[in-house]
C-alpha cells in the first residue's frame, strides 16, 4: 500500500496534468457513516475530501455523508463495510478491538504526550504497520484523522484527585482497556455506544463520559454535564475506513483518488480539530460548565494508578505491537 501511495502520488500529479483523465473512473455514490455531528471537525475533512474527489473525477462521484450515528454506531457501520454493503465510515479505533486487537494499543492510558507525537506515529511506519493488518478483516484504512485527547465530564463533582473518581458512573467506549482503566480509577464504568450517551447523561442513567473538547461541544454534552476535568488521559485516532470488497472493485486510479483525497481531508480535519479545540473549551465554559485543571502531583497519582493497564492488556493487543509502539515513541523522544 505504501509504495503504491508514493509512486501513485507522483503518477497522479503527472496524470492529472498530462493525460486525458478518467478512462478508469465510473459514476459512483459513496456512503460515509459518522457518529459525530456534522459541525465536528470531521465535517471539514469530509467537505475537503468531497471537493477533492469531485475535482479528480470531474463530478463522477457523489459522497453522501450521514451524521450522529444515523447509520448505526462505529462497530455496526464497520461490519457493514466488511460485508460490502456500505463504502465508508469514519470511526474511532477503540470500538473495533474485537475485529483487530492490535488497535487496542491506542487505548493505553497517557500513551501520547501531544498531537505531534500522535501524528508522527500514525503517519509513520507504525501507522502503516497497523494499516497492513486491516485487509485481513476486509477493511482498508485510507488515512488517520483526529478524534483527539480525551477529558472527563460529569454531573457530580469536579475531579481534582484520584479519590474524586470514586464510585462515579462513567460511560466508556465498547472497549475493555477503557473499561479496565476507569474501573482501576475507582469508577463504576459502563461500555456504551456513542449514540446513546447524550440520553443516558440526560436521564442520569450515568454521571459521566469522556471525549475531546470538540466532541463535548459539538455533541452538546454541556447541556447535560456540569463539570469538565482536563485529564487528557488518552488520545483516540479516527480511521477513514473503506470496504475492501468494494475497494477491490475500483480501478487503480480510483483507489488512488480515494487515498489522495483522504489524505487531503486528513490535513484539513486535523487543522480544524486543533483550531476548534480551544474555541470549544471556551464555548462550554460560556455554556456554564465548570472546568478544572488537575495539579501535577494529583495527575502523577492518577497516571501511576493506571500503569498496570499496560501489562494486563499487552497480551491481547499483541506484545510485538506494544513493543513496536514503545520503540517508535522512544525514537521520536530521543
Ligand atoms: O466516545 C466515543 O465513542 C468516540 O470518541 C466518538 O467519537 C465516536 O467514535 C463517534 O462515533
Amino acid at each position: 500500500m505504501k509504495t503504491f501511495v508514493a509512486t501513485g502520488l507522483a503518477a497522479t500529479l503527472m496524470f492529472s496534468v498530462a493525460l486525458p483523465a478518467h478512462a478508469e473512473i465510473s459514476q459512483r455514490t459513496i456512503t460515509i457513516s459518522n457518529g459525530v455531528a456534522e459541525d465536528h471537525p470531521v465535517g471539514d475533512g469530509v467537505a475537503a475530501m468531497t471537493q477533492c474527489t469531485t475535482e479528480r473525477t470531474d463530478g463522477a462521484w457523489t459522497l453522501n455523508a450521514f451524521w450522529s450515528s444515523a447509520l448505526g454506531d462505529d462497530l455496526q457501520a464497520t461490519q457493514a463495510l466488511r460485508s460490502g454493503t456500505q463504502e465508508m465510515v469514519i470511526t474511532s479505533t477503540s470500538p473495533l478491538v474485537g475485529i483487530e486487537p492490535a488497535l487496542g494499543v491506542f487505548d493505553l492510558p497517557f500513551l501520547f504526550a501531544d498531537a505531534a507525537e500522535a501524528d508522527a506515529i500514525l503517519d509513520g511506519e507504525f501507522g502503516d504497520y497497523i494499516n497492513d493488518m486491516l485487509p485481513e478483516s476486509n477493511l482498508v484504512n485510507l488515512a488517520w484523522w483526529e478524534n483527539g485527547f480525551r477529558n472527563l465530564t460529569n454531573s457530580v463533582r469536579p475531579v481534582e484527585t484520584l479519590a474524586d473518581f470514586d464510585g462515579m458512573r462513567v460511560r466508556v467506549m465498547q472497549n475493555n482497556i477503557f473499561l479496565d482503566t476507569f474501573q482501576t480509577l475507582g469508577t463504576n464504568a459502563t461500555p456504551m455506544a456513542f449514540g446513546e450517551v447524550f440520553t443516558a447523561l440526560e436521564t442520569r442513567a450515568i454521571d459521566a463520559q469522556e471525549n475531546p473538547f470538540v466532541t463535548i461541544d459539538t455533541s452538546q454534552f454541556y447541556e447535560v454535564q456540569d463539570y469538565l476535568s482536563v485529564t487528557n488521559h488518552a488520545y483516540t485516532p479516527f480511521m477513514v475506513l473503506f470496504s475492501k470488497p468494494i475497494f477491490d472493485t475500483y480501478s487503480e486510479e480510483e483507489q488512488q483518488i480515494l487515498i489522495d483525497c483522504a489524505i487531503i481531508g486528513r490535513d484539513v480535519q486535523r487543522a480544524a480539530s486543533r483550531e476548534l479545540s480551544g474555541q470549544s473549551l471556551q464555548r462550554v465554559i460560556d455554556a456554564g460548565m465548570q472546568v478544572n485543571e488537575i495539579a501535577d502531583d494529583a495527575m502523577a497519582e492518577i497516571r501511576d494508578a493506571v500503569q498496570g493497564v499496560y501489562e494486563r492488556h499487552a497480551g491481547e493487543i499483541g506484545q510485538e505491537v506494544v513493543d513496536r509502539m514503545m520503540a517508535a515513541l522512544d525514537e521520536i523522544r530521543n
